[in-house]
């Protein structure tokens, strides 16, 4: 109980860019270290073991107090995103969170469950399709939606061609009771790269043409925002 956590970054306010909740005011909290290495991972300066002496360990009180700080004492939804958060127990710095009337989103690929996942706001699980060179593990994956239990459970695709659209499709039809998100896969990741606006947009338009074509009506398609704003700049 109480273990130090591996943390990449911590940052905000912003809006969070993605998902079920675009939009929203938002601090992130960036665990270090992740079980997959998606082939596109936007966010490599928390995955690979070679970026480990930049990652804070810091106990669940002075994660809360940076977060507590960063959002001036006004609750908002705390967004633990990663690497895999999934490896670590944040069920500490939920509990603190929660005593002052933040609430808490988590996003994980679903390979490792945790009982910590049922003290969540929201768990957004975004399985990785075949593009990523990532495999699911559907046990695993399944793990994790009982272990979210009654929390709010979303689902998150990327997508970035026809063979991951088809597997979005049909992972939907295994998971028919839990709402759907899907974005396009961003190619571009270097953070000291501008990003191609324009081709960013064609590629949301590719994915909305796609499944109006196909009358594929059940996901929402969402672009990152915090892409269009910010390109692939860090700690926004
Ligand atoms: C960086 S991951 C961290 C959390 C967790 N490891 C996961 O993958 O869900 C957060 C989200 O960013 C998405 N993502 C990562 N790289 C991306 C890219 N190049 N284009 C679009 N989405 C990306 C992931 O699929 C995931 O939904
Ligand atoms: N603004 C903003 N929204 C995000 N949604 C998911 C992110 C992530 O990297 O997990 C992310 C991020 O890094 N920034
Ligand atoms: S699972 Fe998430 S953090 Fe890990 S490599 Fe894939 S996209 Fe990056
Ligand atoms: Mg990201």
């Amino acid at each position: 109980m109480n273990a130090p956590l591996r943390i990449a970054e911590i940052f905000g306010p912003t809006i969070q860019g993605e998902g079920a909740l675009i939009g929203e005011a938002t601090v992130f909290v960036r665990a270090g270290g992740c079980d997959y290495r998606c082939v596109w991972c936007d966010s490599l300066h928390a995955v690979d073991s070679e970026n480990r002496h930049q990652w804070a360990k810091m106990t669940p009180q002075q994660v809360w107090d940076r977060v507590h700080d960063l959002s001036g004492g006004v609750p908002l939804t705390v967004s633990i995103s990663g690497g895999n958060p999934a490896i670590q127990d944040f069920a500490p710095l939920i509990d603190l969170g929660h005593a002052q009337g933040y609430r808490f989103a988590c996003e994980t690929q679903g390979s490792i469950a945790k009982p910590w996942f049922a003290d969540l706001d929201m768990l957004v699980l975004s399985p990785k399709p075949p593009s990523s060179k990532e495999f699911v593990d559907w046990a695993a994956f399944d793990a994790c939606i009982a272990a979210a239990g009654a929390a709010n459970t979303v689902l998150k695709i990327v997508i970035f061609d026809d063979t991951d659209y088809q597997w979005a499709r049909d992972v939907a039809t295994r998971y028919p009771a839990l709402p759907l998100f899907i974005q396009p896969g961003n190619p571009e990741v270097d953070p000291s790269q501008p990003v191609d606006l324009n081709a960013a947009t064609a590629r949301l338009e590719w994915l909305v043409n796609k499944a109006s074509t196909d009358r594929w009506f059940t996901p929402r398609i969402l672009p990152q925002l915090h892409v269009l704003i910010w390109g692939n700049k860090r700690g926004v």
